[in-house]
């Protein structure tokens, strides 16, 4: 209790300094990475922060990073709050133990900024990129984040102003030419976002990538000092503006899907380890129109490639409006129905294009192929967390409705929506609920798996879920796919984000390993959560000196 009174109260003298410091102050307070403070929870649970000797720039704890300009009600939680330092790097204590063969790092990409100026962003999707670092280091944990210096990040800091189009977000012109220089931007993609806020990838060559969905938010950092190192320049003439923001990335190959507006259709490429250039797999062409559907995520079995084809489809005319529609880039036409597509990765020939029920999806979660006695492949069984062909999720999660409906009840549900799609050329697929949503509070998005499983029969899921009532997913859960079960971790007031598994080394069992989630709470504070894979009982938490804001995906790098 009393380490949550006096982070509270923290919270309050940092609610202060916030209130008097400029937008301005994201670049300019900024301090060396290499300045190292240690915080230490002093029993019974005082936070006192502790300098490691020999090393100069101490920052006090009140200058912090912490809340933004956004935090001015009571009821703004630390998730949907800017971070109010460009980064920050000190070691962490741990209550519990992490397992001494967890070492390397985890990286976890999403917004920490959202705001500009004055203005407040509308939408969870629009905050310009932070990356948070968890390093594991033979049982100690050393934390930092850092921003990404995208074009659109660096350009909204020098002129105090929204200068490129984010996920919600219009720059307002300030006169007609302006306004026509906006919508030329648009067809040559100049006036989109480059900021890469969605994921963080490790190649197969060692480089870290950050991605959002125009294909110039493809940026590199390091991943020890999380800097930004530059754009990562696609070598090929395959053009395009747009991405999946979840490409399939193992040690060999990076496969992602880029559709394609003009010519209403998906381009699914590959790219090698080491290489700059994709390479066309094979194209599909949308069987329901007026253009390509959002394509979040994808899946992959062994052979094949699932692209979905979503009747929330991109909207040309949304994009071309000064004030973007409810449904931002996107149209609901359900008229146009809902399709999921199979492509053989070898030859990039589509075996099964079927109709299935609308459906509403981000996150693919899994896809695996089922085998007759013969040992052939009759059917493509493909998961993803669903929102039962509704849309409202993406209002649920405009900044001002996270913001105020804490503690409600206005979470739409969501499923595991499992499709089977026939490979025997019938027209029609199926998609059903993989196990009783209640298991998880009618909520999970956020899935992960053991990656030796990626393509592959598999058993469990983590996801983020839900404890109700909720307006945003505030729970983990560990879901059986073949015991139909799932078991949750919760807390009053948390948003947990990410849960990630790590397999331990040498585990033959599918959930031997860790689940690192990084938690924000209702307080203001934060703190790295480890759940044991197979139990889902907690083994460590290490508290930040700040509170975290809410992120989307992370990747793990494993020491050298
Ligand atoms: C769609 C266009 C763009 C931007 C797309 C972006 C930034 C999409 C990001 C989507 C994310 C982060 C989805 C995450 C969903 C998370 C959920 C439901 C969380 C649940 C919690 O557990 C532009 C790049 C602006 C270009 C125009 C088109
Ligand atoms: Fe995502």
């Amino acid at each position: 209790m009393a380490s949550i009174n006096l982070i509270a109260s923290a919270s309050y003298v940092l609610h202060s300094i916030k209130a008097s410091s400029k937008s301005s102050d994201h670049l300019k307070d900024g301090f060396p990475l290499g300045n190292k403070n240690l915080f230490r929870m002093n029993a019974p649970g005082n936070l006192r922060k502790l300098t490691i000797a020999n090393v100069a720039n101490e920052v006090p704890v009140a200058s912090q990073p912490s809340f933004g300009k956004e935090a001015l009600g009571d009821q703004n939680h630390v998730a949907w709050t800017s971070v109010r330092q460009h980064r920050w790097h000190g070691e962490l204590v741990v209550e519990g133990e992490t397992p001494h063969w967890l070492n390397g790092s985890y990286l976890r990409n999403g917004p920490g900024l959202w705001h500009v100026g004055d203005h407040n962003f509308g939408h969870l999707f629009d905050g310009y990129a932070m990356v948070v670092k968890l390093q594991f280091e033979n049982g100690r944990i050393i934390a930092g984040h850092r921003q990404i210096e995208s074009e659109a990040y660096k350009a909204a800091m020098k002129h105090n102003k929204l200068i490129y189009r984010e996920f919600s977000e219009v720059p307002k012109a300030d006169n007609f030419p302006s306004y026509i220089g906006e919508l030329a931007g648009l067809f040559s993609g100049a006036s989109l976002t480059d900021n890469a806020n969605t994921g963080v990838f490790k190649l197969g060559d060692g480089r870290v990538i950050c991605l959002t969905e125009t294909q110039k938010g493809s940026i590199i950092i390091d991943p020890t000092t999380l800097e930004t190192l530059g754009k990562f320049e696609y070598t090929d003439s395959i053009g395009g503006q747009l991405q999946s923001a979840h490409p399939i990335v193992t040690d060999t190959e990076f496969l992602t899907v880029l559709p394609d507006l003009i010519n209403s259709r998906y381009l699914v490429v590959r790219m090698e380890r080491g290489s700059n250039e994709r390479k066309v797999i094979g194209r599909v062409e949308c069987q329901g129109g007026p253009k390509p559907g959002w394509v979040h995520s994808f899946a992959v079995t062994e052979h094949y490639i699932v692209v979905p084809e979503m009747p929330l489809r991109y909207s040309v005319k949304n994009i071309l409006k000064a004030e973007l529609g409810p449904l931002y880039a996107f149209e609901w036409h359900p008229e146009s129905k809902g399709f999921v597509h199979v492509m053989c990765k070898a030859s990039g020939k589509i075996v099964a294009s079927v109709e299935v029920p609308l459906y509403m999806t981000f996150h693919f979660i899994n896809a695996y192929e089922e085998t007759d006695e013969d040992g052939r492949v009759v059917a493509v069984i493909a998961d993803c967390c669903e929102h039962y062909g509704d849309t409202t999720i993406l209002e649920k999660l405009r900044l001002q409705n996270l913001r105020s409906f804490a503690g409600q009840d206005v979470l739409p549900d969501a499923r595991i929506g499992r499709f089977t799609i026939p490979l025997d050329g019938s027209p029609y697929g199926k998609l059903e609920t993989a196990l009783d949503p209640n298991e998880h509070g009618r909520g999970i998005d956020i899935c992960n798996i053991n990656p030796a499983f990626l393509g592959k029969r598999y058993r469990f899921a983590y996801a983020c879920g839900a404890q109700r009532p909720c307006n945003f997913p505030n729970a983990l859960t560990k879901v059986d796919l073949v015991e139909k079960k799932a078991k949750n971790w919760h807390e009053d007031g948390v948003v947990p984000s990410d849960p990630f598994f790590i397999a331990r080394p040498g585990a033959t069992e599918e959930d031997d390993g860790v689940v690192i989630s990084m938690i924000s709470e209702k307080n203001g504070g934060g703190y790295a959560l480890l759940l044991d894979g197979s139990t889902f009982e907690e083994i460590a938490r290490a508290k930040f000196p700040y509170g975290l804001p809410y992120g989307f995906h992370g990747c793990w790098i494993p020491k050298k």
